[in-house]
């Protein structure tokens, strides 16, 4: 089985580009099915890739097998069970840890304050406070993996995302686990804003020397927002060389943006590169369900006590934006309780009147229907023509999708409006977009853009 799994990763690492191999395939386990000899278990480190792998992969691992064994194979997907299970990439495994337990701590003392201080980490972010859904999925599995091996999976972890979707979470997440297991690592979170003032402070007062010392003496750096660095020309080539010096080194490096690399915007050619080096991983909004866990994990750490029809008045309310999720239910809770209130339907209707009207007042069907076809430059009656070309075909989907995100608009309204088509063409639509979103970079940037734009 070995040897079969082995000669497979080979091939699949010659045949596919190194992102691709390394997202969906190197972290992949095999192990043996009891049921027969050739029957056996694929471990996946979650949903997200595990289906991935289902519909692009399995049918050539499994025509492989045949090749391999001279009979059929059977293989089943299964996701791995906990992040323990998630196995470590082969690379330099001379040096990595056991994947089953985090890295050692180097000494058992704990850091004191100030240490802590210095590593500007943010001890409410952890995994434990960050709530999972396939909106982030598979970057929180990456973060893990990172956190068990850092400098040994994925240099650098690219995580992007829009706006207060949890990317400096996570970051924080990471470096809290990995500095929680080895205290006398040099871990620094840093903004990218920050970083900036540090470049220009390092050449006003002539400590260049030392800053660049310092920034290449870190075993861990987290840096946020990377997009801040557009066309800061100097700030872009001190990090060059401070990313180089520390890849070099094995040493973790963390990034987040807002967008995918290569769209960030006024980023020199060479950083953008190499950002593709290690594994990039998108950071979704989140959908109804997780939305609502989201609030109530908050509601809890705050020992409030909120129902579930607030809690859902809210989520369906609010949609790409978690910071603002959790600004609103804070309104809910200052309001009702400034009125001397308890925190009811009502209450939370009263408190988040402007966001509720808001929403539904200025985001109608129509304007969704124009706003995509302005962006594909098709026409406004392709929206409801009965063309099925691609090119219009998909921008009308996706204009459903909008619809169904962004107003309340019920399915058969939707599929009304888009021609008299059934509800079932628009649930359909929702789950192709739905679907493609996590497949496909270039739709997934598309659709954040839309959104942005429809919001205003
Ligand atoms: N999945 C989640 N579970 C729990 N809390 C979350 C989650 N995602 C985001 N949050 C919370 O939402 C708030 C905003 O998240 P964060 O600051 O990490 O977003 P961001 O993507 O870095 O935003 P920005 O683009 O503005 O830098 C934080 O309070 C964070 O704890």
């Amino acid at each position: 089985m070995n040897e079969f799994w082995s000669a497979c990763l080979n091939r699949f690492e010659q045949e596919l580009p190194a992102q691709q191999f390394n997202t969906w395939i190197k972290g992949l386990r095999l192990e043996r099915d009891e049921a027969g000899p050739t029957h056996f278990r694929l471990i996946a480190p979650n949903r997200f890739v595990m289906q991935w792998v289902r519909e692009r992969y399995l049918a050539q691992i499994e025509a492989f097998g045949l090749e391999f064994f001279s009979a059929p194979v059977n293989i089943s997907l299964r996701v791995a069970d906990t992040v323990a299970d998630i196995p470590v990439p082969t690379e330099n495994t001379e040096s990595a840890p056991s994947p089953t337990a985090p890295v050692a701590p180097a000494v058992s003392a704990r850091p004191t304050n100030a240490e802590y201080e210095k590593t500007r980490l943010n001890a409410d972010f952890t995994f434990d406070t960050l709530v999972t859904g396939r909106a982030n999925d598979l970057a929180r599995a990456a973060a893990q993996q990172v956190a068990m091996n850092p400098g040994v999976s994925y240099n650098p972890l690219f995580i992007y995302g829009g706006v207060g979707l949890g990317k400096t979470h996570l970051i924080h997440a990471i470096g809290n686990s990995i500095y929680a297991a080895n205290p006398t690592m040099e871990v620094r979170y840093v903004h990218a804003e920050d970083y900036f003032s540090d470049v220009v402070r390092a050449f006003q007062q002539n400590s260049r020397e030392a800053f660049k010392r310092y920034y290449r003496s870190l075993d861990l750096l987290l840096i946020d927002d990377i997009q801040f660095f557009n066309r800061k020309d100097r700030t872009q080539e001190e990090f060059f060389y401070a990313f180089n010096a520390l890849i070099e080194a094995k040493k973790q490096i963390i990034i987040t943006c807002d967008t995918y690399p290569k769209d960030v915007q006024g980023l020199e050619e060479r950083l953008v590169s190499r950002f593709d080096w290690g594994l990039t991983v998108a950071i979704e909004p989140p959908e109804l369900e997780m939305r609502i866990a989201i609030l109530k994990k908050k509601a809890e750490a705050e020992q409030i006590s909120v129902s579930d029809e607030v809690s859902f008045l809210i989520a369906k309310n609010l949609k790409s934006n978690v910071r603002e999720l959790e600004g609103a239910l804070n309104r809910v809770v200052a309001y009702a309780r400034f009125h001397g209130r308890d925190i009811s339907l009502d209450v939370a209707k009263e408190a988040l009147r402007d966001i509720i009207g808001a929403t539904n007042r200025q985001i109608s069907l129509e304007l969704v229907q124009k706003t995509v076809s302005d962006f594909y430059k098709i026409k406004v009656a392709d929206m409801y023509s009965q063309k099925r070309t691609r090119a219009i075909a998909r921008p009308r989907q996706i204009a459903m999708w909008l619809t169904r995100e962004l107003t309340s608009h019920s399915l058969p309204e939707i599929g009304e409006a888009f021609g008299g088509r059934d509800h079932t063409t628009v649930m359909h639509a929702c789950r192709t977009i739905i679907d493609l979103r996590g497949k496909d970079t270039r739709l997934n940037n598309d659709l954040h853009v839309l959104m942005q734009t429809i919001k205003g």
